[in-house]
């Protein structure tokens, strides 16, 4: 399994207790998180990435229980797992292309590996921007950016928060392209959240995509 937990809900102190159903995910499947605003779709995100500990229930993720994890473990497992791509793509201006791709090098403590970082760059076809800065980026270019610096440490999941939810058509299909083809040629886990009626209509005819539909 890559994802699974029993039991979990979040509560919070000023706020809802959310509660979400059983889940085992099977390792090769990717998960389409859906529900109404409010249905706790973040809330679910942030314990799933180690953001929110756990403290009702188990949840395992790509076969770590995160609960067990100090919080230096935790954040040393994030780094190496997960790679995250924000809803707003928060790239730099102060860093170029490439420099923006290797932040997760940096904040892991590491220093940033070029050669991964050029092979990403070459992978989802931004290499030729590698020396710009994100303003001067397409739309397009700048979601490919984002995904390449998810991806640049390897890590096994894949996670996106809304990934189309300001893009036109055109580069939502893109981006849900991109993101499942990274996933696919990777052999990464994909967890996307989202309540965008494309998204749900383009995964749901998926055989390899289990949609989770909290209310
Ligand atoms: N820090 C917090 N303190 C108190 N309540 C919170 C906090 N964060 C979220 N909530 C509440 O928890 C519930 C779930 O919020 P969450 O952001 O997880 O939902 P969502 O499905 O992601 O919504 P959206 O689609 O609008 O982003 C909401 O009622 C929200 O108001």
């Amino acid at each position: 399994m890559s994802l699974c937990w029993q039991g979990l809900r979040h509560r919070y102190a000023q706020g809802p207790s959310l509660s979400y159903a059983d889940l085992d995910l099977p390792s090769g499947q990717h998960l389409l998180i859906t529900g109404a605003s409010g249905s706790g779709k973040s809330t679910l995100l942030a314990l799933l990435t180690g953001l929110l500990r756990v403290r009702e229930g188990r949840l395992s993720v790509m076969g770590q229980d995160l609960a067990a994890l100090s919080p230096q473990a935790l954040d040393a497992w994030r780094g190496a797992t997960l790679g995250f791509v924000p809803q707003r793509l928060h790239l730099s201006e102060a860093l170029n292309v490439a420099q923006n791709v290797g932040l997760p090098f940096v904040a892991a403590g590491l220093t940033p590996d070029a050669a991964q970082i050029d092979a990403v760059l070459l992978q989802l076809g931004v290499a030729d921007v590698a020396a710009q800065r994100p303003h001067q980026l397409s739309v397009g270019q700048a979601q490919r950016v984002a995904v390449a610096r998810a991806l640049v440490r390897k890590p096994p999941l894949l996670v996106a928060d809304e990934p189309t939810a300001s893009l036109d058509d055109a580069n939502a299909q893109a981006m849900l392209s991109l993101l499942l083809d990274a996933s696919r040629q990777r052999g990464c886990t994909l967890v996307l959240a989202s309540h965008d009626a494309r998204v749900i209509q383009q995964l749901a005819a998926r055989d390899d995509v289990t949609q989770l539909r909290l209310a």
